[in-house]
């Protein structure tokens, strides 16, 4: 699909009821934490999605076997030291997430293992993991002073130093692959954060039977023989996909969508919290836990927004949806300023530069700000044809604002394939 088209919703808005996918950030963690445990693990609802599916690829790359049944996974591994080397180098794709957790699960074991990825996780910075790690005692080694892909991890004869990590960004990524490399150390790993982010790893890890303590920001996890997991685990469904709809349904006069099964973890829903401060009617209920996590059925009907103010200590919960927040803001009343957002430069693609420049073809709104955007709302969207910048959270966003406004053309449509195959079917269904 090289261009996508989509309809403005008009009149009747966004009508329906709807289930979004499994959560991603869960999806790759049940793969990965179930590959290092010795009994064989039922997923249901797992994401089916190209970065989960880079995760399989890779936990099967290293000798645990992932079969699909259908309408669940089964994944078989060999235990916390049950790893064994991939016969040749291991292609993460675009997934972040899929690349740094497996350096922290990497970085300890006897073996070698080479990671290659595509264009834009060829871009992303990988030393943000690789320095903690080598204070750990891996040896790591990356292009550009072990800081980019290609990346080999060197065979780790001796097991791991345990550390004390103050992490210069807020990022569940380096925090998780620090947590995971404490697995395979000597004496305990501790973490601390400036501002608590996703916490699925502790949660997962804690359920899985691993030592590890928190409070808010700091985290500590102590060295484990193994890890037992359940039989099932249930992904929830994910707000990161369910925001799209969230926006849509708050921004498109006359809709009124019931959003069943997504995740309310609270170090998520950042999103309803800004969206419920900018005078969205999002309703909660039917609240339950899952596997774990915390889940309930979003109900969402228009309302009047007006602009807001976003800051660095809560863009950890809503990280990545700020290309959507931005399309929201477009359509709010009156000035919305979003600051502290820095780490969106080094996301699938530089997202604040994207931002201004692909949605600057359907408003005048947005200025750029080094670490954020100033948006001047009310005005709305007017029709044009936008690049997604192969980033899946572009692409997804800009539908929202063509389905809010007048339509839009979208060139590197396919990319929702990364989080969000349904993406553009669901978005259809509801218009009707
Ligand atoms: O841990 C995770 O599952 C994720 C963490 C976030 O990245 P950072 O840790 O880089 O902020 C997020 O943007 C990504 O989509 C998923
Ligand atoms: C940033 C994202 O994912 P990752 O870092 O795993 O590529 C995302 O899905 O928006």
């Amino acid at each position: 699909m090289a261009t996508k088209e989509i309809q403005a919703a008009g009149s009747t808005g966004l009508r329906g009821q709807i289930t979004v996918p499994g959560d991603k950030s869960v999806s790759h963690r049940s793969v990965m934490f179930s590959g290092l445990c010795d009994t064989p693990v039922k997923i249901t609802n797992f994401l089916r999605a190209q970065d989960c599916l880079s995760t399989v690829k890779c936990m099967q790359a290293l000798g645990v076997k992932v079969e699909d049944r259908g309408d669940h996974l089964v994944v078989c591994g060999n235990g916390l030291h049950g790893l064994k080397e991939a016969e040749g180098i291991i292609d993460a794709g675009n997934s972040g997430t899929t690349l740094r957790l497996m350096l922290g699960i990497l970085a300890g074991q006897k073996f070698l293992t080479t990671f290659t990825g595509d264009a834009s996780l060829s871009r992303r910075p990988m030393g943000r993991v690789i320095n903690p790690l080598s204070s750990m005692g891996a040896r790591i080694v990356g292009r550009k002073n072990n800081s980019l892909l290609p990346i080999t991890v060197v065979p780790q004869q001796d097991l791991l130093h345990g550390i004390t990590y103050d992490m210069p960004m807020a990022s569940a990524q380096v925090k998780s692959a620090v947590l995971l490399a404490g697995l395979y150390a000597d004496r305990p790993t501790e973490v601390i954060e400036p501002y608590p982010s996703r916490d699925h790893t502790e949660r997962m890890l804690r359920a899985f039977g691993a030592d590890l303590d928190k409070s808010v920001n700091h985290i500590k996890i102590r060295p484990a023989k193994k890890l037992n997991a359940p039989e099932c685990i249930n992904v929830p469904g994910d707000v990161s996909s369910a925001a799209y709809f969230i926006v849509a349904a708050s921004i498109i006069k006359g809709s009124d969508v019931l959003i069943k099964n997504v995740g309310i973890n609270e170090t998520r829903t950042g999103i309803i919290d800004v969206l419920r401060n900018m005078g969205a009617d999002i309703e909660i209920s039917n609240e339950h836990d899952v596997s774990g996590e915390p889940v309930a059925d979003l109900h969402v009907r228009y309302a009047k927004l007006h602009g807001t103010e976003i800051k660095a200590d809560i863009i950890p919960r809503l990280i990545d949806e700020i290309p959507v927040i931005a399309a929201a803001a477009v359509a709010a009343e009156g000035v919305t300023v979003i600051s502290g957002a820095q780490e969106l430069r080094v996301k699938e693609s530089d997202r604040i530069k994207a931002i201004c420049h692909e949605f600057g073809r359907l408003t005048d709104a947005l200025t750029e700000k080094e670490d954020g955007l100033i948006i001047k709302g009310g005005s709305g969207f007017r029709i044009a044809k936008c690049d997604s910048c192969n980033d899946h959270r572009i692409a997804m966003s800009l539908a929202v604002a063509g389905a809010a406004g007048s339509g839009v053309f979208i060139d590197n449509a396919d990319c929702v394939e990364i989080s969000y195959p349904e993406f553009y079917s669901t978005l259809e269904m509801l218009e009707k």
